[in-house]
C-alpha cells in the first residue's frame, strides 16, 4: 500500500441550483518520502486536492489515505489533530501573523503539536540566522517563505503541502526556494507535494501528477529527478 492513496476522490461543490465536481474520480498515490509535483492549469482541482490531503476540505466520495488511514472518514476532531500534527503547509502568500517576529511565528507552529522540533535551528536549518528578530514586513518575500518553511517543518510533520510556493517570488529566489524543499524532502525525510504552473519543474519531481478538470491524466516517476540548480525557465 503506498503512504498516500487518493482513491476515486470526487469533491462536488453545490451553489444554488449548480453544482461543480472540483474533483472527479480523481485517483493517485505517493510514496513515503518523495518529492511529488502537482501540475495542471486553473481550476483543474489542484488545491482542492491539496486541501482534502490536508484535511481542510473534506471528500463528497472517495478515500484518502494517508499511512494506512483514511482520513476521510475522520470526525472533525480527528481533522483537527491530523491538521496540528501530521500537516505542515506553504502557502503562496506565506501567512504569517505580522506583528511577530520570524522566530515567534515559528514557535507558534512549535506549540501546538507536542512533536516539534527546535524553532531557532529550524530557522538556521532555512538560512534565516541573523533574521529569526525581524518581522515579516522586514524580510523579502523569499525570507517570509523561509520563515512559513521553517513554521511548517517545525511541527515535524509526516507531510509537507505546498501549494504555488513560488508564485509571489520571483525566478531566482523561487529556485532556492524550491532546493530548500528538495532538501528538506531529502534530508528530513518528509513527503512533500508542491502545486505548480510551471511545467518546466517537473524534472525536479520524483513523481508528476498532472491534473485536468478534476481529473488525473498523466502520472510519471522520475528515476533520476534533476537538481533545480540544473533546470532553466
Ligand atoms: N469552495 C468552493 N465553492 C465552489 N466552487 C469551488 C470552491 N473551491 C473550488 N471551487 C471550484 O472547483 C474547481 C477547482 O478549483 P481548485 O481551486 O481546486 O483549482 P486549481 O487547480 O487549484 O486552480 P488554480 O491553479 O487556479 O488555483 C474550480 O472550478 C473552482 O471554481
Amino acid at each position: 500500500m503506498a503512504y498516500i492513496e487518493f482513491d476515486h476522490v470526487i469533491k462536488e461543490y453545490r451553489t444554488g441550483e449548480t453544482s461543480i465536481k472540483a474533483l472527479d474520480d480523481a485517483s493517485f498515490t505517493v510514496e513515503k518520502g518523495e518529492l511529488a509535483v502537482i501540475l495542471g492549469s486553473s481550476g483543474a482541482g489542484k488545491t482542492t486536492a491539496l486541501n482534502i490531503l490536508g484535511g481542510m476540505d473534506t471528500a463528497t466520495s472517495g478515500r484518502v489515505l494517508v499511512d494506512g488511514c483514511n482520513i476521510a472518514e475522520y470526525s472533525t476532531k480527528q481533522l483537527i489533530g491530523y491538521r496540528r500534527t501530521d500537516i505542515g503547509f506553504v502557502f503562496q502568500f506565506y501567512n504569517l501573523v505580522p506583528n511577530l517576529t520570524a522566530l515567534e511565528n515559528v514557535e507558534l507552529a512549535s506549540q501546538i503539536c507536542g512533536d516539534s522540533l527546535d524553532a531557532v535551528e529550524t530557522l538556521k536549518k532555512v538560512g534565516l540566522t541573523e533574521r529569526m528578530d525581524n518581522f515579516p514586513a522586514q524580510l523579502s518575500g523569499g525570507e517570509q517563505q523561509r520563515v512559513s518553511i521553517a513554521r511548517a517543518i517545525a511541527k515535524n510533520p509526516k507531510i509537507l503541502l505546498c501549494d504555488e510556493p513560488t508564485g509571489a517570488l520571483d525566478d531566482t529566489t523561487g529556485k532556492q526556494i524550491l532546493q530548500l524543499l528538495q532538501d528538506t524532502c531529502r534530508k528530513e525525510k518528509i513527503t512533500v507535494l508542491i502545486i505548480t504552473h510551471n511545467s518546466a519543474l517537473a524534472p525536479m519531481a520524483d513523481r508528476l501528477i498532472r491534473f485536468k478538470s478534476g481529473k488525473i491524466v498523466e502520472i510519471t516517476c522520475n528515476e533520476h529527478p534533476v537538481p533545480i540548480a540544473e533546470i532553466e525557465w
